[in-house]
Protein backbone atom coordinates (compact mmCIF):
# COMPACT_ATOMS: atom_id res chain seq x y z
CA UNK A 1 0.00 0.00 0.00
CA UNK A 2 1.72 3.11 -1.10
CA UNK A 3 0.61 5.08 2.16
CA UNK A 4 2.38 2.62 4.15
CA UNK A 5 5.28 3.06 1.67
CA UNK A 6 5.21 7.07 2.35
CA UNK A 7 5.15 6.48 5.96
CA UNK A 8 8.22 4.14 6.03
CA UNK A 9 10.19 6.25 3.60
CA UNK A 10 9.64 9.21 5.78
CA UNK A 11 10.19 7.57 8.97
CA UNK A 12 13.87 7.28 8.29
CA UNK A 13 16.00 7.75 10.96
CA UNK A 14 13.18 6.72 13.69
CA UNK A 15 12.46 3.61 12.19
CA UNK A 16 14.11 1.73 14.65
CA UNK A 17 12.00 3.72 17.56
CA UNK A 18 9.33 2.77 15.62
CA UNK A 19 9.79 -0.67 15.35
CA UNK A 20 10.44 -0.75 19.11
CA UNK A 21 6.72 1.23 19.69
CA UNK A 22 5.18 -1.25 17.26
CA UNK A 23 7.23 -4.37 18.97
CA UNK A 24 6.04 -2.76 22.53
CA UNK A 25 2.53 -2.55 21.75
CA UNK A 26 2.22 -6.24 20.62
CA UNK A 27 4.20 -7.29 23.73
CA UNK A 28 2.02 -5.66 25.88
CA UNK A 29 -1.26 -6.49 24.27
CA UNK A 30 -0.64 -9.99 24.38
CA UNK A 31 -0.07 -9.91 27.97
CA UNK A 32 -3.62 -8.92 28.60
CA UNK A 33 -4.15 -12.59 28.66
CA UNK A 34 -2.00 -13.35 31.29
CA UNK A 35 -4.43 -11.92 34.35
CA UNK A 36 -7.21 -14.17 33.13
CA UNK A 37 -5.35 -16.82 33.21
CA UNK A 38 -4.31 -15.98 36.43
CA UNK A 39 -7.21 -15.58 38.06
CA UNK A 40 -8.81 -18.77 36.15
CA UNK A 41 -5.86 -20.86 38.22
CA UNK A 42 -7.00 -18.55 41.69
CA UNK A 43 -11.37 -19.68 40.66
CA UNK A 44 -10.29 -23.23 39.89
CA UNK A 45 -8.03 -24.10 42.98
CA UNK A 46 -9.14 -21.71 45.98
CA UNK A 47 -12.93 -20.73 45.14
CA UNK A 48 -15.04 -23.46 43.20
CA UNK A 49 -12.43 -26.74 42.98
CA UNK A 50 -13.74 -29.39 45.03
CA UNK A 51 -10.57 -28.89 47.02
CA UNK A 52 -10.98 -25.33 47.18
CA UNK A 53 -11.34 -24.93 50.80
CA UNK A 54 -8.41 -27.33 51.70
CA UNK A 55 -5.98 -25.60 48.90
CA UNK A 56 -6.82 -22.23 51.35
CA UNK A 57 -5.12 -23.31 54.07
CA UNK A 58 -2.45 -25.94 52.78
CA UNK A 59 -1.55 -23.37 49.54
CA UNK A 60 -1.29 -20.09 51.13
CA UNK A 61 1.85 -19.65 49.43
CA UNK A 62 0.58 -20.43 46.27
CA UNK A 63 -2.38 -17.66 46.58
CA UNK A 64 -0.19 -15.10 47.62
CA UNK A 65 2.05 -15.84 44.86
CA UNK A 66 -0.95 -15.73 42.31
CA UNK A 67 -2.25 -12.09 43.50
CA UNK A 68 1.07 -11.07 43.32
CA UNK A 69 1.66 -12.04 39.90
CA UNK A 70 -1.37 -10.43 38.90
CA UNK A 71 -0.11 -6.96 40.32
CA UNK A 72 2.98 -7.34 39.18
CA UNK A 73 1.76 -8.15 35.58
CA UNK A 74 -0.53 -4.99 36.07
CA UNK A 75 2.17 -2.82 37.02
CA UNK A 76 4.63 -3.94 34.09
CA UNK A 77 1.99 -3.83 31.65
CA UNK A 78 1.46 -0.14 32.61
CA UNK A 79 5.43 0.15 32.59
CA UNK A 80 5.15 -1.20 29.09
CA UNK A 81 2.38 0.84 28.15
CA UNK A 82 4.30 4.16 29.37
CA UNK A 83 7.75 3.19 26.95
CA UNK A 84 5.01 2.66 24.11
CA UNK A 85 3.63 5.97 24.17
CA UNK A 86 6.58 7.53 24.21
CA UNK A 87 7.88 5.95 21.72
CA UNK A 88 5.20 6.07 19.21
CA UNK A 89 5.06 9.99 20.57
CA UNK A 90 9.24 10.79 19.49
CA UNK A 91 9.19 9.09 16.38
CA UNK A 92 5.94 10.15 14.89
CA UNK A 93 7.03 13.91 16.61
CA UNK A 94 10.35 13.54 14.71
CA UNK A 95 9.12 12.31 11.71
CA UNK A 96 6.81 15.00 11.38
CA UNK A 97 9.17 17.95 11.72
CA UNK A 98 11.18 16.64 8.89
CA UNK A 99 8.43 16.20 6.70
CA UNK A 100 6.97 19.63 7.53
CA UNK A 101 10.18 21.37 6.93
CA UNK A 102 10.70 19.25 3.53
CA UNK A 103 7.31 20.70 2.51
CA UNK A 104 8.14 23.78 3.24
CA UNK A 105 10.91 23.56 1.01
CA UNK A 106 8.97 22.27 -1.54
CA UNK A 107 6.27 24.87 -1.23
CA UNK A 108 8.99 27.73 -1.20
CA UNK A 109 10.66 26.28 -4.32
CA UNK A 110 7.31 26.36 -6.36
CA UNK A 111 6.84 28.75 -9.48
CA UNK A 112 4.66 31.22 -9.98
CA UNK A 113 2.06 28.05 -11.43
CA UNK A 114 1.66 26.80 -8.26
CA UNK A 115 0.87 29.44 -6.83
CA UNK A 116 -1.79 30.17 -9.44
CA UNK A 117 -3.50 27.16 -8.78
CA UNK A 118 -3.23 26.28 -5.04
CA UNK A 119 -5.02 28.55 -2.35
CA UNK A 120 -2.94 29.81 0.21
CA UNK A 121 -5.71 28.06 2.88
CA UNK A 122 -4.96 24.64 1.60
CA UNK A 123 -1.65 24.89 1.50
CA UNK A 124 -2.19 26.09 5.02
CA UNK A 125 -4.66 23.40 5.81
CA UNK A 126 -1.86 20.65 5.04
CA UNK A 127 0.84 22.16 6.05
CA UNK A 128 -1.31 21.92 9.83
CA UNK A 129 -4.18 19.92 9.93
CA UNK A 130 -3.22 17.82 7.41
CA UNK A 131 -0.13 16.99 9.15
CA UNK A 132 -1.23 16.43 12.25
CA UNK A 133 -4.14 14.01 11.37
CA UNK A 134 -1.14 11.52 9.80
CA UNK A 135 0.63 12.02 12.52
CA UNK A 136 -2.08 10.84 15.23
CA UNK A 137 -2.85 8.40 12.64
CA UNK A 138 1.11 6.99 12.28
CA UNK A 139 0.93 6.77 16.07
CA UNK A 140 -2.27 6.38 17.82
CA UNK A 141 -4.44 4.74 15.11
CA UNK A 142 -1.93 2.30 14.32
CA UNK A 143 -1.83 1.37 17.71
CA UNK A 144 -5.01 1.06 18.28
CA UNK A 145 -4.98 -1.50 15.34
CA UNK A 146 -2.45 -3.14 16.53
CA UNK A 147 -3.49 -3.95 20.27
CA UNK A 148 -6.51 -4.16 19.10
CA UNK A 149 -5.62 -6.75 16.71
CA UNK A 150 -3.35 -8.66 19.40
CA UNK A 151 -5.69 -9.15 22.34
CA UNK A 152 -8.02 -10.24 19.54
CA UNK A 153 -5.71 -12.82 18.41
CA UNK A 154 -4.21 -13.49 22.03
CA UNK A 155 -7.79 -14.01 23.21
CA UNK A 156 -8.93 -16.68 20.26
CA UNK A 157 -5.81 -18.11 21.13
CA UNK A 158 -6.59 -18.88 24.50
CA UNK A 159 -9.82 -19.35 24.29
CA UNK A 160 -9.73 -21.86 21.85
CA UNK A 161 -6.95 -23.78 24.28
CA UNK A 162 -10.01 -23.76 26.65
CA UNK A 163 -12.72 -24.92 24.70
CA UNK A 164 -12.42 -25.04 20.68
CA UNK A 165 -16.87 -25.00 20.53
CA UNK A 166 -17.76 -22.48 22.85
CA UNK A 167 -15.25 -19.96 21.44
CA UNK A 168 -16.82 -20.86 17.54
CA UNK A 169 -19.96 -20.02 19.53
CA UNK A 170 -18.95 -16.68 20.39
CA UNK A 171 -17.39 -16.20 17.00
CA UNK A 172 -20.17 -17.25 15.19
CA UNK A 173 -21.49 -13.08 15.05
CA UNK A 174 -18.10 -12.22 13.44
CA UNK A 175 -18.71 -12.20 9.90
CA UNK A 176 -21.89 -10.27 10.29
CA UNK A 177 -19.21 -7.19 12.66
CA UNK A 178 -16.63 -7.70 9.57
CA UNK A 179 -19.59 -7.30 7.03
CA UNK A 180 -21.26 -4.42 8.78
CA UNK A 181 -17.43 -2.97 9.09
CA UNK A 182 -16.82 -3.26 5.68
CA UNK A 183 -20.27 -1.51 4.26
CA UNK A 184 -19.64 1.73 6.32
CA UNK A 185 -16.03 1.78 5.18
CA UNK A 186 -17.16 2.04 1.58
CA UNK A 187 -20.14 4.46 2.43
CA UNK A 188 -18.02 6.72 4.78
CA UNK A 189 -14.81 7.08 2.65
CA UNK A 190 -16.01 9.85 0.05
CA UNK A 191 -17.53 11.68 2.67
CA UNK A 192 -13.92 12.02 4.28
CA UNK A 193 -12.52 13.42 1.08
CA UNK A 194 -15.34 15.56 0.75
CA UNK A 195 -15.28 16.82 4.44
CA UNK A 196 -11.39 17.45 3.97
CA UNK A 197 -12.10 19.81 1.28
CA UNK A 198 -14.54 21.44 3.26
CA UNK A 199 -12.53 22.35 5.30
CA UNK A 200 -9.89 23.71 3.16
CA UNK A 201 -12.99 25.93 1.90
CA UNK A 202 -13.43 27.54 5.29
CA UNK A 203 -9.56 27.82 5.99
CA UNK A 204 -9.10 29.94 3.01
CA UNK A 205 -12.34 32.10 3.45
CA UNK A 206 -10.91 32.54 6.68
CA UNK A 207 -6.99 33.49 5.31
CA UNK A 208 -8.68 35.55 2.46
CA UNK A 209 -10.76 37.65 5.10
CA UNK A 210 -7.95 38.19 7.44
CA UNK A 211 -5.55 39.01 4.49
CA UNK A 212 -7.90 41.30 2.57
CA UNK A 213 -9.62 42.89 6.51
CA UNK A 214 -8.73 46.31 4.94
CA UNK A 215 -10.81 46.01 1.69
CA UNK A 216 -13.80 44.41 3.72
CA UNK A 217 -13.74 47.10 5.67
CA UNK A 218 -13.24 49.83 3.54
CA UNK A 219 -16.73 48.80 1.67
CA UNK A 220 -18.15 47.75 4.77
CA UNK A 221 -18.75 44.30 3.76
CA UNK A 222 -18.55 43.16 7.09
CA UNK A 223 -22.02 41.41 7.20
CA UNK A 224 -20.97 39.83 3.65
CA UNK A 225 -17.76 38.38 4.69
CA UNK A 226 -19.53 36.91 8.07
CA UNK A 227 -22.55 35.50 5.66
CA UNK A 228 -19.93 33.66 3.42
CA UNK A 229 -17.83 32.25 6.31
CA UNK A 230 -21.06 31.39 7.61
CA UNK A 231 -22.16 29.41 4.66
CA UNK A 232 -18.31 27.56 4.81
CA UNK A 233 -18.92 27.14 8.30
CA UNK A 234 -22.35 24.99 7.96
CA UNK A 235 -21.04 23.61 4.99
CA UNK A 236 -18.33 22.21 6.89
CA UNK A 237 -19.97 21.23 9.49
CA UNK A 238 -22.49 19.80 7.46
CA UNK A 239 -20.10 17.40 5.92
CA UNK A 240 -18.61 16.43 9.85
CA UNK A 241 -22.37 15.53 10.85
CA UNK A 242 -22.77 13.78 8.08
CA UNK A 243 -19.77 11.43 8.10
CA UNK A 244 -20.58 11.44 12.11
CA UNK A 245 -24.35 10.26 10.98
CA UNK A 246 -23.26 7.59 8.79
CA UNK A 247 -21.65 5.88 11.97
CA UNK A 248 -24.26 6.11 14.11
CA UNK A 249 -26.08 4.23 11.08
CA UNK A 250 -23.83 1.51 11.87
CA UNK A 251 -22.81 1.59 14.97
CA UNK A 252 -26.30 0.38 17.10
CA UNK A 253 -25.42 -2.72 15.24
CA UNK A 254 -21.83 -2.95 15.62
CA UNK A 255 -22.20 -2.41 19.76
CA UNK A 256 -25.43 -4.92 19.86
CA UNK A 257 -23.20 -7.77 17.85
CA UNK A 258 -20.47 -6.62 20.48
CA UNK A 259 -23.51 -7.23 23.17
CA UNK A 260 -24.48 -10.35 21.81
CA UNK A 261 -20.75 -11.97 23.19
CA UNK A 262 -22.12 -11.39 26.08
CA UNK A 263 -25.09 -13.07 25.87
CA UNK A 264 -23.53 -15.99 23.78
CA UNK A 265 -21.52 -16.46 26.30
CA UNK A 266 -23.92 -16.38 29.31
CA UNK A 267 -26.22 -18.91 27.43
CA UNK A 268 -23.31 -21.32 25.80
CA UNK A 269 -20.85 -20.74 28.58
CA UNK A 270 -23.29 -21.66 31.19
CA UNK A 271 -24.86 -25.03 29.57
CA UNK A 272 -20.97 -25.82 29.17
CA UNK A 273 -20.25 -25.32 32.99
CA UNK A 274 -23.62 -27.67 33.97
CA UNK A 275 -21.62 -30.11 31.75
CA UNK A 276 -18.79 -29.85 33.42
CA UNK A 277 -17.35 -29.23 29.91
CA UNK A 278 -15.83 -26.22 31.36
CA UNK A 279 -14.65 -25.13 34.70
CA UNK A 280 -15.54 -22.47 36.91
CA UNK A 281 -12.16 -20.50 36.31
CA UNK A 282 -12.20 -21.33 32.55
CA UNK A 283 -15.55 -19.60 32.37
CA UNK A 284 -14.57 -16.38 34.80
CA UNK A 285 -11.48 -16.72 32.03
CA UNK A 286 -13.77 -16.11 28.93
CA UNK A 287 -15.92 -13.76 31.33
CA UNK A 288 -12.91 -11.73 32.29
CA UNK A 289 -11.57 -12.01 28.66
CA UNK A 290 -14.49 -11.33 26.75
CA UNK A 291 -13.66 -7.82 25.63
CA UNK A 292 -10.62 -8.69 23.88
CA UNK A 293 -13.38 -9.76 21.32
CA UNK A 294 -15.98 -7.48 21.88
CA UNK A 295 -13.51 -4.00 22.18
CA UNK A 296 -11.82 -4.74 19.08
CA UNK A 297 -15.04 -5.56 17.06
CA UNK A 298 -16.25 -2.08 18.43
CA UNK A 299 -13.29 -0.36 17.49
CA UNK A 300 -13.51 -1.51 14.30
CA UNK A 301 -15.64 1.47 13.36
CA UNK A 302 -13.19 4.13 14.98
CA UNK A 303 -10.42 2.77 13.21
CA UNK A 304 -12.09 2.63 10.07
CA UNK A 305 -13.14 6.57 10.08
CA UNK A 306 -9.22 7.02 11.19
CA UNK A 307 -8.34 5.32 8.36
CA UNK A 308 -10.26 7.29 5.95
CA UNK A 309 -9.61 10.96 7.66
CA UNK A 310 -5.90 9.32 7.37
CA UNK A 311 -6.11 8.54 3.78
CA UNK A 312 -7.79 11.82 3.02
CA UNK A 313 -5.08 13.82 4.70
CA UNK A 314 -2.05 11.84 3.70
CA UNK A 315 -3.05 11.82 -0.53
CA UNK A 316 -3.12 15.79 0.70
CA UNK A 317 0.18 15.77 1.67
CA UNK A 318 1.55 13.64 -0.62
CA UNK A 319 0.56 15.86 -3.59
CA UNK A 320 2.57 18.56 -2.57
CA UNK A 321 5.96 16.09 -1.16
CA UNK A 322 5.68 15.22 -4.97
CA UNK A 323 4.53 18.20 -6.78
CA UNK A 324 7.78 19.39 -9.03
CA UNK A 325 7.83 22.97 -9.96
CA UNK A 326 8.54 23.48 -13.34
CA UNK A 327 10.67 25.90 -13.20
CA UNK A 328 13.14 24.70 -10.30
CA UNK A 329 15.11 26.47 -8.40
CA UNK A 330 18.25 24.88 -7.74
CA UNK A 331 20.54 26.93 -5.28
CA UNK A 332 23.33 25.73 -7.38
CA UNK A 333 25.59 28.82 -8.09
CA UNK A 334 28.36 28.97 -5.56
CA UNK A 335 29.88 31.79 -7.09
CA UNK A 336 27.25 34.12 -9.08
CA UNK A 337 28.64 36.23 -11.72
CA UNK A 338 27.30 39.59 -12.72
CA UNK A 339 26.05 40.04 -15.85
CA UNK A 340 26.22 42.95 -18.08
CA UNK A 341 22.30 43.42 -18.55
CA UNK A 342 21.73 42.70 -22.03
CA UNK A 343 17.88 41.25 -22.71
CA UNK A 344 16.36 40.22 -25.73
CA UNK A 345 12.69 38.92 -26.69
CA UNK A 346 13.24 36.84 -29.35
CA UNK A 347 9.46 35.84 -31.10
CA UNK A 348 8.43 35.53 -27.56
CA UNK A 349 4.63 34.18 -27.17
CA UNK A 350 3.34 33.47 -23.68
CA UNK A 351 0.18 31.45 -22.56
CA UNK A 352 -1.57 31.21 -18.94
CA UNK A 353 -2.93 27.66 -19.52
CA UNK A 354 -4.68 27.91 -23.27
CA UNK A 355 -4.92 31.85 -22.91
CA UNK A 356 -2.26 33.56 -25.45
CA UNK A 357 -1.44 37.37 -23.25
CA UNK A 358 2.05 37.73 -25.55
CA UNK A 359 2.26 37.25 -29.22
CA UNK A 360 5.60 37.18 -30.88
CA UNK A 361 7.38 39.80 -29.74
CA UNK A 362 10.24 40.44 -30.49
CA UNK A 363 12.60 43.22 -28.25
CA UNK A 364 15.79 44.00 -27.34
CA UNK A 365 17.30 46.14 -24.47
CA UNK A 366 20.91 47.22 -24.06
CA UNK A 367 23.72 46.78 -21.07
CA UNK A 368 22.37 50.59 -19.19
CA UNK A 369 19.68 51.33 -21.18
CA UNK A 370 16.60 52.19 -19.91
CA UNK A 371 13.29 51.13 -21.36
CA UNK A 372 9.86 52.17 -20.90
CA UNK A 373 6.95 49.61 -21.30
CA UNK A 374 3.46 51.31 -21.39
CA UNK A 375 0.23 50.05 -22.19
CA UNK A 376 -3.11 49.74 -21.57
CA UNK A 377 -4.53 47.28 -18.50
CA UNK A 378 -4.39 43.80 -18.74
CA UNK A 379 -2.00 44.10 -22.82
CA UNK A 380 1.06 42.17 -21.01
CA UNK A 381 3.37 44.34 -19.63
CA UNK A 382 3.63 42.59 -16.39
CA UNK A 383 3.59 39.12 -17.83
CA UNK A 384 6.34 40.63 -20.09
CA UNK A 385 9.46 41.02 -17.30
CA UNK A 386 8.17 38.26 -15.37
CA UNK A 387 9.68 36.61 -18.07
CA UNK A 388 13.20 37.95 -17.70
CA UNK A 389 13.57 36.29 -13.92
CA UNK A 390 11.84 33.21 -15.16
CA UNK A 391 8.92 33.72 -13.25
CA UNK A 392 7.42 31.85 -15.76
CA UNK A 393 8.60 29.88 -18.97
CA UNK A 394 7.66 31.13 -22.39
CA UNK A 395 5.41 29.28 -24.38
CA UNK A 396 7.42 29.73 -27.82
CA UNK A 397 10.57 31.95 -28.73
CA UNK A 398 12.83 32.49 -26.18
CA UNK A 399 14.10 35.41 -23.47
CA UNK A 400 18.02 35.78 -23.68
CA UNK A 401 19.66 37.33 -21.21
CA UNK A 402 23.36 38.28 -22.15
CA UNK A 403 22.61 36.68 -25.02
CA UNK A 404 21.74 33.06 -23.25
CA UNK A 405 18.86 31.69 -23.13
CA UNK A 406 17.30 31.98 -19.47
CA UNK A 407 16.32 28.50 -19.25
CA UNK A 408 19.90 27.80 -19.80
CA UNK A 409 21.43 30.18 -16.81
CA UNK A 410 21.29 28.95 -13.37
CA UNK A 411 18.09 30.23 -11.89
CA UNK A 412 19.60 31.73 -8.43
CA UNK A 413 21.88 33.44 -10.64
CA UNK A 414 19.76 35.25 -12.27
CA UNK A 415 17.43 36.20 -10.24
CA UNK A 416 20.52 37.54 -8.04
CA UNK A 417 21.05 39.74 -11.20
CA UNK A 418 17.19 40.83 -11.16
CA UNK A 419 16.31 43.90 -8.86
CA UNK A 420 12.64 43.95 -9.12
CA UNK A 421 9.60 46.02 -7.25
CA UNK A 422 6.77 44.31 -8.34
CA UNK A 423 3.21 46.28 -8.26
CA UNK A 424 1.66 44.53 -5.80
CA UNK A 425 4.05 45.54 -2.61
CA UNK A 426 4.69 43.19 -0.01
CA UNK A 427 7.05 43.94 2.92
CA UNK A 428 7.57 41.80 5.53
CA UNK A 429 6.53 42.21 9.51
CA UNK A 430 10.17 43.40 10.08
CA UNK A 431 11.74 46.88 10.49
CA UNK A 432 12.35 49.36 7.73
CA UNK A 433 16.14 48.63 7.80
CA UNK A 434 15.28 44.58 7.41
CA UNK A 435 12.80 45.01 4.66
CA UNK A 436 14.98 47.34 2.57
CA UNK A 437 18.36 45.11 3.33
CA UNK A 438 15.78 41.54 2.74
CA UNK A 439 17.72 40.63 -0.86
CA UNK A 440 21.06 41.90 0.78
CA UNK A 441 21.17 40.87 4.30
CA UNK A 442 24.94 42.20 4.72
CA UNK A 443 24.28 45.59 3.30
CA UNK A 444 25.70 48.36 5.98
CA UNK A 445 23.12 50.27 7.41
CA UNK A 446 25.02 53.40 5.70
CA UNK A 447 24.17 51.56 2.14
CA UNK A 448 20.72 51.19 3.58
CA UNK A 449 20.40 55.07 4.06
CA UNK A 450 22.06 55.65 0.65
CA UNK A 451 19.33 53.68 -1.09
CA UNK A 452 16.55 54.80 1.21
CA UNK A 453 17.73 58.31 -0.21
CA UNK A 454 17.73 56.83 -4.04
CA UNK A 455 14.20 56.00 -3.49
CA UNK A 456 13.62 59.48 -2.05
CA UNK A 457 12.05 57.34 1.18
CA UNK A 458 14.97 58.48 3.73
CA UNK A 459 12.98 61.81 4.73
CA UNK A 460 9.67 60.21 5.52
CA UNK A 461 11.87 56.79 7.36
CA UNK A 462 13.66 59.47 9.62
CA UNK A 463 10.82 61.09 10.67
CA UNK A 464 9.05 58.05 12.19
CA UNK A 465 9.56 57.35 15.74
CA UNK A 466 12.14 55.02 15.56
CA UNK A 467 13.32 55.31 11.81
CA UNK A 468 14.76 52.55 10.05
CA UNK A 469 14.46 50.51 13.05
CA UNK A 470 10.39 50.92 12.31
CA UNK A 471 8.71 47.33 12.51
CA UNK A 472 6.10 48.22 9.38
CA UNK A 473 3.00 45.42 10.00
CA UNK A 474 1.97 42.45 7.81
CA UNK A 475 2.12 43.73 4.35
CA UNK A 476 3.37 47.22 5.39
CA UNK A 477 0.28 48.16 7.56
CA UNK A 478 1.17 51.17 8.88
CA UNK A 479 2.55 52.96 5.72
CA UNK A 480 0.70 54.80 2.60
CA UNK A 481 0.65 53.23 -0.86
CA UNK A 482 3.47 55.55 -1.80
CA UNK A 483 5.59 55.17 1.18
CA UNK A 484 5.55 51.22 0.94
CA UNK A 485 6.32 51.42 -2.98
CA UNK A 486 9.45 53.94 -1.97
CA UNK A 487 10.53 51.09 0.40
CA UNK A 488 10.08 48.62 -2.21
CA UNK A 489 12.21 50.97 -4.73
CA UNK A 490 14.85 50.97 -2.29
CA UNK A 491 14.75 46.85 -1.48
CA UNK A 492 14.89 46.57 -5.30
CA UNK A 493 18.35 48.97 -5.56
CA UNK A 494 19.68 47.41 -2.47
CA UNK A 495 21.03 44.14 -4.08
CA UNK A 496 22.50 46.63 -6.55
CA UNK A 497 21.56 45.15 -9.89
CA UNK A 498 22.43 45.04 -13.27
CA UNK A 499 18.98 44.46 -14.14
CA UNK A 500 16.36 46.87 -12.56
CA UNK A 501 12.66 46.15 -12.99
CA UNK A 502 10.35 48.22 -11.53
CA UNK A 503 6.31 47.50 -12.33
CA UNK A 504 4.36 50.47 -11.77
CA UNK A 505 6.30 51.26 -9.08
CA UNK A 506 6.15 55.40 -8.65
CA UNK A 507 2.35 55.49 -9.46
CA UNK A 508 1.11 56.21 -5.99
CA UNK A 509 3.89 58.86 -5.41
CA UNK A 510 3.35 62.41 -5.94
CA UNK A 511 5.20 64.17 -9.52
CA UNK A 512 8.26 65.98 -7.51
CA UNK A 513 9.43 62.78 -5.68
CA UNK A 514 9.01 60.88 -9.14
CA UNK A 515 11.41 63.06 -10.28
CA UNK A 516 13.53 62.81 -7.60
CA UNK A 517 13.47 59.15 -8.29
CA UNK A 518 14.01 59.28 -11.74
CA UNK A 519 16.72 61.63 -10.84
CA UNK A 520 18.20 59.43 -8.68
CA UNK A 521 17.85 56.05 -11.57
CA UNK A 522 19.74 57.98 -14.15
CA UNK A 523 22.75 59.03 -11.59
CA UNK A 524 23.17 55.06 -9.87
CA UNK A 525 26.70 54.49 -9.12
CA UNK A 526 26.14 50.30 -10.63
CA UNK A 527 25.63 50.13 -14.11
CA UNK A 528 22.40 48.92 -14.72
CA UNK A 529 19.53 48.11 -17.59
CA UNK A 530 16.12 49.52 -16.42
CA UNK A 531 12.62 48.01 -17.79
CA UNK A 532 10.05 50.79 -16.20
CA UNK A 533 6.69 49.77 -16.45
CA UNK A 534 4.55 52.97 -15.97
CA UNK A 535 0.94 54.72 -17.14
CA UNK A 536 2.15 58.59 -16.19
CA UNK A 537 3.71 60.04 -19.87
CA UNK A 538 6.16 61.71 -16.93
CA UNK A 539 7.49 58.13 -16.06
CA UNK A 540 8.19 57.21 -19.80
CA UNK A 541 9.66 60.28 -20.92
CA UNK A 542 12.92 60.33 -19.79
CA UNK A 543 13.36 56.77 -21.19
CA UNK A 544 16.17 55.46 -23.90
CA UNK A 545 13.10 54.03 -25.75
CA UNK A 546 9.30 53.10 -25.07
CA UNK A 547 7.36 50.14 -26.18
CA UNK A 548 3.66 50.16 -26.23
CA UNK A 549 1.86 46.98 -25.79
CA UNK A 550 -1.14 46.36 -26.07
CA UNK A 551 -3.35 42.77 -26.09
CA UNK A 552 -0.21 41.45 -26.57
CA UNK A 553 1.97 42.51 -29.18
CA UNK A 554 4.03 45.37 -29.49
CA UNK A 555 2.19 48.50 -31.25
CA UNK A 556 4.74 51.43 -31.02
CA UNK A 557 8.10 51.44 -30.01
CA UNK A 558 10.48 54.74 -30.18
CA UNK A 559 11.69 57.48 -28.29
CA UNK A 560 9.22 60.27 -25.97
CA UNK A 561 9.71 62.93 -29.45
CA UNK A 562 9.35 60.04 -31.75
CA UNK A 563 6.34 58.09 -30.29
CA UNK A 564 4.77 61.88 -29.89
CA UNK A 565 5.40 62.50 -33.64
CA UNK A 566 4.05 59.36 -34.57
CA UNK A 567 0.18 60.61 -33.41
CA UNK A 568 -0.86 56.72 -32.45
CA UNK A 569 -1.85 55.65 -28.66
CA UNK A 570 1.13 57.02 -26.64
CA UNK A 571 0.16 60.52 -27.87
CA UNK A 572 -2.71 60.50 -26.91
CA UNK A 573 -2.08 59.40 -24.05
CA UNK A 574 0.33 62.23 -23.80
CA UNK A 575 -2.47 64.54 -24.67
CA UNK A 576 -4.76 63.05 -21.95
CA UNK A 577 -2.55 63.72 -19.39
CA UNK A 578 -1.51 66.72 -20.51
CA UNK A 579 -4.54 68.36 -21.30
CA UNK A 580 -6.66 68.77 -18.17
CA UNK A 581 -3.86 70.26 -16.07
CA UNK A 582 -2.67 72.44 -18.82
CA UNK A 583 0.94 71.79 -19.06
CA UNK A 584 2.86 70.47 -21.39
CA UNK A 585 5.57 68.18 -21.31
CA UNK A 586 9.06 68.22 -23.44
CA UNK A 587 10.98 65.59 -25.08
CA UNK A 588 12.74 65.44 -22.14
CA UNK A 589 9.90 65.06 -19.41
CA UNK A 590 10.59 68.31 -18.42
CA UNK A 591 7.52 70.86 -18.22
N1 LIG B 1 -1.56 34.36 -13.13
C1 LIG B 1 -2.37 34.52 -14.17
N2 LIG B 1 -3.12 33.50 -14.61
C2 LIG B 1 -3.94 33.64 -15.68
N3 LIG B 1 -4.07 34.79 -16.37
C3 LIG B 1 -3.35 35.85 -15.96
C4 LIG B 1 -2.47 35.78 -14.85
N4 LIG B 1 -1.88 36.99 -14.69
C5 LIG B 1 -2.38 37.79 -15.67
N5 LIG B 1 -3.25 37.10 -16.42
C6 LIG B 1 -3.95 37.62 -17.59
O1 LIG B 1 -2.98 38.00 -18.55
C7 LIG B 1 -3.30 39.21 -19.17
C8 LIG B 1 -2.13 40.19 -19.06
O2 LIG B 1 -1.96 40.49 -17.68
P1 LIG B 1 -0.76 41.41 -17.17
O3 LIG B 1 -0.80 41.41 -15.68
O4 LIG B 1 0.49 41.01 -17.83
O5 LIG B 1 -1.23 42.82 -17.73
P2 LIG B 1 -0.66 44.24 -17.42
O6 LIG B 1 -0.48 44.89 -18.74
O7 LIG B 1 0.53 44.17 -16.54
O8 LIG B 1 -1.89 44.89 -16.67
P3 LIG B 1 -1.89 46.05 -15.56
O9 LIG B 1 -1.45 47.31 -16.21
O10 LIG B 1 -3.31 46.11 -15.15
O11 LIG B 1 -0.99 45.61 -14.47
C9 LIG B 1 -4.58 39.69 -18.53
O12 LIG B 1 -5.64 39.40 -19.41
C10 LIG B 1 -4.71 38.89 -17.27
O13 LIG B 1 -6.06 38.59 -17.02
Amino acid sequence: MFQIKWLWQNLKGDRARYVIALCLSVLTASLTVVNPYIGQQIVDTFISGSSALENLSTQKTLLITLCLSMIGFSLLRTGLAYLTYMQYERSSQNMMYRVRIFLYNKIQGQDMHYYDHNRTGDLMTKMTGDLEMVRHSMAWIVKMIIESLVVFAAALIYFFSIDVQLTLWLLILSPAIFMTAFLFAKRVRPMYVDLREKLSQLNTTTQENIAGNRVVKAFAREEYEVEKFTEKNVNFSKANKAAAMVWLDYFPFLETFAQGFSVILMLAGGIFVMNDRITFGEFAAFSSLLWGLSNPMRNIGIIINDIQRFIASLNKIVDVFYANPRIANGHNALVKRRYQGRIEFDHVTFKYDNVTVLDDINLKVSPGETVAIMGSTGSGKTSLINLIPRFYDVSKGRVLVDGVDVRKLELDELRWNVGIATQDVLLFSDTIDGNIAYGNPELPEADVVKMAELAAAHDFISKMPEGYDTIVGERGVGLSGGQKQRIALARALAVQPPILILDDTTSAVDLETEEHIQKSLRELEFSCTKIIIAQRVSTTANADRIFILDNGKVIEEGTHAELLAKRGYYYEVFMLQNEGIGRQVNANGKE
